[in-house]
């Protein structure tokens, strides 16, 4: 049986894998990330976008935010060993995010219907709140990677 490489670290979330556009440490856009689990549910942590991740100069990109939404919601899902994807994507900027600054996450699941599961981030600065994601999640069976040609260095990312 393989090992998630998320659940390895008591309560810490590791890389996906090395390439990952978002957490991977061989991505020139890695973003620092610090997750973790506080329970056996949803994950906390910090998250810090800088200079390779703006937009308005010193401001981030709402597309970079919107990706680091994107992987925290499937770190909530991966850990608990759920194969999805996701099929819609909402992010809600409520102020702005500066290069630099870190920031809190929390993330948890909101809904589970069937095989959609709704997972919100939230993610806030010194000051407070500053974005809110929504992940629509739809669960997807093995073929869904084996019939694009990939295989277990996919499907095996996903835990058991
Ligand atoms: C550890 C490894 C690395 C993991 C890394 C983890 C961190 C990074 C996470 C990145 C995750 C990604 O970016 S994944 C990559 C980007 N996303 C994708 O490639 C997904 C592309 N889309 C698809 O493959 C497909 O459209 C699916 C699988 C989402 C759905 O197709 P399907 O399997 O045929 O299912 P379908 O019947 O259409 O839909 C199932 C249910 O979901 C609903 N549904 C489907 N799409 C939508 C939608 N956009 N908005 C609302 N609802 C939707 C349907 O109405 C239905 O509801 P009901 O009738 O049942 O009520």
């Amino acid at each position: 049986m393989s090992t998630s490489p998320e659940t390895t670290i008591a309560g810490a979330l590791t890389p996906h894998h090395d390439r990952c556009f978002v957490c991977g440490p061989c991505s020139p856009a890695q973003v620092e990330l610090d997750l973790r689990c506080p329970g056996e549910e949803g994950i906390v942590g910090d998250v810090v976008l800088d200079a390779r991740h703006q937009g308005v100069p010193g401001i981030a990109h709402g597309g970079a935010i919107a990706a680091v939404v994107d992987e925290i919601a499937g770190s909530v899902l991966t850990r608990l060993g759920v194969r999805f994807v996701t099929a819609s994507l909402t992010t809600t900027y409520h102020a702005p995010v500066m290069t630099g600054e870190r920031l809190t996450c929390s993330a948890w699941i909101e809904s589970t219907v069937g095989r959609k599961r709704t997972v919100v981030v939230e993610l806030a600065g010194a000051a407070g709140r500053v974005v809110t994601g929504r992940a629509l999640c739809v669960d997807v069976p093995e073929e869904h990677f084996t019939r694009l040609g990939l295989g277990s260095e996919v499907t095996d990312l996903f835990g058991r």
